[in-house]
C-alpha cells in the first residue's frame, strides 16, 4: 500500500505542486489542509502515515504548534517544508521532534529521501512500541513487576507491576538503595540480602507485607550484569500470594485428607475409584489398591444407590447429597455410616469428580438405643417401666381391637415388701426385686410384656391368651414363682404377691380404666388375705359403694357416741388367772345393727377415720385400765390393737406417750397389738416399734403366721409377745398341718425368748394341746366372749377361771 501523506501548506499552487509530486513519487495524498487547526481536526478520518507541514500558516496556528499537538495527540511523524531555516524558527520546530526537514525549494528526490527515511524511521520506531507493547501486556497477564538498577549511579528503573505488588512507590525506587530490603519480611530479609551479595543471582520466594497488611507472597528474580565496566542487576518481581494460598489450601486439604477420622473416596465422573484415604482403610479393611477403578455401589454399599441418583444429585443447585447407608467392610460385616457424596466440576462446570465421605456411626447408633432402651426399661429390674406400659398397652389395645381378641393386665404388688427394705435395708430390697422380676420375665411367653411401675409393683400385659382360665394358670404361676425362698446374704426369706387381673374388653376398653381395674383386682386380693390372685369384678365397685356408705355411718357413729369397747380376758394357762384383756371395738349401726369390726375397720382404715376411732379407743382402754385399778382391781395387761395406718402415722408415738401421760396408766400395763401385715406393709415399722417400746409398752404381733413375711426377720424387731392366729387354733388338734404349724409357732416365741398367746380358743381338746405345748397365755370364747365392762367387771373379782383351778 502507497504511504499516505497529508499536506498541510496555505499556498494552494504550492500545494497542488507538491500534491503532484507525491503522487508522482508513488505516494497517497490523503488530505491537503491550509491551516493547522483543519489538519489536527483531519487526522483521524484521514489517517495519515506522516503530515508534510509548512511552518507559516497564516493567521491562526503555525506550522510548528500544530506539530505538537499532532505530536502529542496522535504519534504521527512530522516533516517540516519551509522556506526559513534561521535559528528561532529550528529551535520552535525542534520542540515537535520532527522526522524532517526540508529547505524549499527542494529537488524531487530530495522530497522522496526525507519521507522514505521518515517512514522506515517511524516504522521502527512502531516495531519497537509493538515489542514494548507486547512486554507490557505480558508483564500484566503475568502481573510481573521488572526493574534494573544500575549500582554505580543508584538509577532505578522499573516497568509492570511493581508499584502495585509493593503497595505504592517504595523508597527503594526513589533510589534509596539502602531501602532495597524493606518490602521484604523481616524473618526473609538476611536470606535475601546474602544472597544478593553473594551470588550474581537472587531467586527466591520471600513474605512481604501487603498494602492492605495482610501477609502476601512475591516471586523475586534478579541477577548481575557484568558489562565492560559497568554492572547493572534486573531483576522481576511477581505477586504469588494467591498462588502461595492456594497451595497452603491444597497442603491443608491433604492434611485433612491423610488424618480424618472419615472414610474419604475420590471417584471418576464414572464412579471408579481414583483415591482413597488411611480412614477408608482402617473403616473397611480395604487396601487402596484393591479397590480401584470399582464403583462403591460394587463393594461397599449393602444397598445400591438408584440409577436416578447421581443424575439428581448433579441437578441439585448445591451439588452433594448426604444420609444414612449401610456400608460393608472387607469381611462382609455391615456398619451404619453417615456419608456425603459431592461432585467436584472444573472451571468451565465440567464434571470432574465424585467424592464419597462416610464415617462409621455404629457407636451413636448404640447410644441411641441404649437411650432409648433406658427410658423405655426400669434401670433396676431391666423389665419395662411406665412409660413403655402406656406405649405398650395402647398398642395392644389397638391390636385386639381390630382383631377382637382380650388383653389381661395383671396387677402384681408384692406382701410385705417394704418391710425387707426396712430391716434388711434397700441393697436386700433391690435385689429382692430383681429375683423377682427374673422370676416375673421367666415365668412369661415371648408376647407377654413386664413392667415395673415402681417400688414393688408389676405389671404383665398378656396380649394372646383366650380364656380366663389361662389368665388364671398363669397368675398362679407367678405367685408360685415369686414365693420360691429367695437367699439374701445370710437370709432366707418368701415373699408373696396378690395379683389382680383386669380383663379387656369386658373391665375396661381404655388403659386406664383397665389399670385401675386391675388395680382394684388386686386391693382385693390383699384384702381377702394377700398371696392370691382376685379377677375384676363389677361387685368390687358395688363393695366400694358399700364401703362410702359405711364411712359416712362411722362418721355419724363418732359423733353420736354409737362406739363402744368390748373386753375379752385372756387366761394364763398356768394357773387359771386372769392376766389381761384385748379390747375389741364394736358398732351399733341404727339400721345394720352390730357391724362386726372386720367390716369396718377396713373402711376406717381406707378413709383415714381410723386415726380419730384408733385414738378414742387408745385413751378409752387405758382409762378403763386405771378405773379398774382404782375400783381396787390388781393392775391388768390392757391390749389395744393398733392398725396399719396408725403404725404408719408419724405422731403415734407421741399419742400414745400422751394418752399415757393423761390416764396416769404405767407404760408396761398397755399392750399393742400389731398385725403382721402391718409391719410388713409399712416402710420405717422397724422404727416405729422400736420408738413405741421406748415408752415402756408391750408389743404383740397380732395374727401370727398370716402373713407371709419370713420368719428370720422377726429377730429384727423389739416384738415380747406373739399371738397365735385363731385360723391355726381352729384345727387343733386334729389337723395336721394346724398342729405343726402352730408348734413351729411355739418353738420359734421360745427361741426367741417372746410370750405367746393363742387366740380363739373354743374347745377344751384346744386347750389340752396348747397347754402341753408350754403356751402360756389364751383367750377364747371357751373362757369368755368378748364383754362390755360391766360385765366384765363381775370376772375381774375372782380373777380364776372356773375349770382350771
Ligand atoms: N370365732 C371366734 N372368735 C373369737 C374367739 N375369741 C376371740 N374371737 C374374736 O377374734 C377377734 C380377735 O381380735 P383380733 O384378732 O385382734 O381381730 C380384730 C382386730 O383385728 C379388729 N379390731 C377389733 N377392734 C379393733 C380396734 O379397736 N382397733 C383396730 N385397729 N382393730 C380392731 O377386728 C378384728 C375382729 O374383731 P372381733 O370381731 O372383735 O373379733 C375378735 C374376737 O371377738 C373364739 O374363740 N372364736
Amino acid at each position: 500500500m502507497n504511504p499516505r501523506i497529508m499536506i498541510v501548506e496555505d499556498e494552494r499552487i504550492v500545494a497542488l505542486d507538491l500534491k503532484h509530486s507525491l503522487e508522482f513519487l508513488g505516494y497517497q495524498a490523503v488530505g491537503v489542509h491550509a491551516s493547522g487547526e483543519d489538519a489536527i481536526a483531519h487526522i483521524p478520518t484521514q489517517q495519515p502515515d506522516l503530515v508534510l507541514m509548512d511552518i507559516n500558516l497564516g493567521p491562526g496556528m503555525d506550522g510548528t504548534e500544530a506539530a505538537l499537538v499532532i505530536n502529542a495527540e496522535h504519534k504521527v511523524p512530522i516533516v517540516f517544508l519551509t522556506a526559513y531555516a534561521e535559528e528561532k524558527t529550528l529551535s520552535r520546530a525542534e520542540r515537535s521532534m520532527p522526522y524532517g526537514y526540508l529547505l524549499k525549494p527542494y529537488e524531487l528526490r530530495e522530497l522522496d529521501a526525507t519521507l522514505r527515511m521518515a517512514l522506515a524511521r517511524r516504522q521502527a520506531e512502531l516495531e519497537v512500541e509493538h515489542a514494548e507493547e507486547r512486554l507490557r501486556l505480558a508483564m500484566d497477564a503475568a502481573a510481573l513487576g521488572v526493574w534494573e538498577w544500575d549500582p554505580q549511579s543508584d538509577d532505578f528503573q522499573w516497568q509492570g507491576h511493581l508499584e502495585g505488588i509493593l503497595g505504592g512507590r517504595p523508597r527503594f525506587l526513589r533510589g534509596e538503595q539502602d531501602a532495597f530490603l524493606d518490602f521484604i519480611h523481616e524473618e526473609d530479609r538476611p536470606a535475601v540480602a546474602a544472597q544478593l551479595a553473594e551470588n550474581d543471582v537472587v531467586s527466591s520466594t520471600v513474605r512481604m507485607r501487603q498494602p492492605d497488611g495482610s501477609l502476601g507472597w512475591i516471586e523475586l528474580y534478579a541477577k548481575r550484569y557484568a558489562e565492560h565496566d559497568r554492572t547493572r542487576v534486573i531483576g522481576v518481581v511477581r505477586d504469588v500470594t494467591e498462588r502461595h494460598r492456594n497451595e497452603e489450601r491444597l497442603r491443608q486439604a491433604n492434611v485433612v485428607f491423610q488424618t480424618t477420622g472419615e472414610g474419604v473416596l475420590i471417584t471418576d465422573p464414572q464412579h471408579r475409584v481414583i483415591a482413597t484415604n488411611p480412614a477408608f482403610s482402617l473403616l473397611t479393611g480395604y487396601a487402596a489398591e484393591d479397590i480401584y477403578g470399582f464403583d462403591p455401589d460394587n463393594f461397599l454399599h449393602a444397598r445400591r444407590h438408584s440409577d436416578h441418583f447421581y443424575p439428581r444429585l448433579l441437578e441439585t443447585r448445591q451439588g452433594y447429597w448426604h444420609g444414612e447407608v449401610t456400608c460393608l467392610r472387607r469381611d462382609g460385616t455391615p456398619f451404619p455410616a453417615w456419608e456425603h457424596v459431592c461432585a467436584v466440576r472444573d472451571e468451565r462446570g465440567e464434571l470432574r469428580n465424585f467424592i464419597i465421605t462416610f464415617s462409621d456411626i455404629s457407636e451413636i447408633r448404640q447410644a441411641e438405643e441404649q437411650i432409648n432402651h433406658l427410658a423405655y426399661h426400669d434401670a433396676l429390674t431391666g423389665l419395662g417401666n411406665r412409660h413403655q406400659l402406656a406405649a405398650r398397652l395402647d398398642t395392644e389395645l389397638e391390636r385386639a381391637q381390630l382383631s377382637r381378641q382380650p388383653v389381661a393386665v395383671m396387677f402384681i404388688d408384692l406382701d410385705g415388701f417394704k418391710l425387707v427394705n426396712d430391716t434388711l435395708g434397700h441393697a436386700a430390697g433391690d435385689i429382692l426385686l430383681q429375683t423377682v422380676a427374673r422370676r416375673i420375665k421367666g415365668s412369661l411367653r415371648r408376647t407377654d410384656i413386664a413392667i415395673r411401675l415402681g417400688g414393688d409393683e408389676f405389671v404383665v400385659i398378656v396380649p394372646d391368651a383366650r380364656r380366663l382360665e389361662d389368665y388364671a394358670a398363669l397368675a398362679e404361676k407367678l405367685l408360685e414363682a415369686v414365693r420360691e425362698v429367695i437367699e439374701l446374704r445370710d437370709e432366707r426369706l418368701s415373699i408373696s404377691a396378690s395379683i389382680g387381673i383386669a380383663v379387656f374388653p369386658d373391665n375396661g376398653t381404655d388403659s386406664q380404666t383397665l389399670l385401675k381395674s386391675a388395680d382394684n383386682a388386686m386391693y382385693d386380693a390383699k384384702m381377702r388375705g394377700r398371696n392370691r390372685v382376685a379377677f375384676y369384678s363389677p361387685d368390687m365397685a358395688e363393695r366400694a359403694h358399700e364401703r362410702m356408705a359405711m364411712e359416712q355411718g362411722l362418721m355419724q357413729a363418732l359423733k353420736t357416741d354409737a362406739l363402744h369397747l368390748h373386753y375379752q380376758p385372756v387366761i394364763s394357762l398356768a394357773d387359771g388367772k386372769l392376766v389381761g384383756v384385748e379390747a375389741l371395738l364394736r358398732w351399733h349401726h341404727p339400721e345394720l345393727g352390730q357391724v362386726p369390726p372386720a367390716r369396718f375397720i377396713p373402711v376406717a382404715e381406707e378413709s383415714g377415720l381410723i386415726d380419730r376411732i384408733g385414738a378414742w379407743v387408745l385413751r378409752q382402754a387405758c382409762r378403763q385400765a386405771l378405773a379398774w385399778q382404782q375400783a381396787g382391781h390388781p393392775p391388768l395387761r390392757m391390749a389395744v390393737n393398733v392398725s396399719v395406718r396408725q403404725l404408719a402415722q408419724d405422731h403415734l408415738v407421741e399419742n400414745v406417750a400422751a394418752v399415757l401421760a393423761e390416764t396416769g396408766l404405767a407404760p408396761e400395763c398397755l399392750e399393742l397389738e400389731i398385725t403382721e401385715t402391718a409391719i410388713q406393709s409399712i416402710e420405717h415399722s422397724r422404727e416405729r416399734l422400736r420408738q413405741l417400746k421406748a415408752l415402756g409398752v408391750m408389743l404383740a404381733i397380732d395374727d401370727f403366721g398370716t402373713g407371709f413375711s419370713s420368719l428370720s426377720l422377726l429377730k429384727h424387731l423389739p416384738i415380747d409377745r406373739i399371738k397365735i392366729d385363731r385360723s391355726f387354733v381352729m384345727g387343733l388338734p386334729d389337723d395336721g398341718n394346724d398342729a405343726a404349724i402352730t408348734q413351729a409357732i411355739i418353738a420359734l416365741a421360745q427361741n426367741l425368748k417372746m410370750a405367746l398367746t393363742a387366740e380363739g380358743i373354743e374347745s377344751p381338746e384346744q386347750l389340752t394341746f396348747l397347754q402341753r405345748q408350754g403356751v402360756e397365755d389364751a383367750q377364747g370364747y371357751l373362757f369368755s366372749r368378748p364383754q362390755p365392762p360391766q360385765a366384765l367387771e363381775s370376772l375381774l373379782h375372782t380373777r380364776q377361771w372356773q375349770s382350771m383351778q
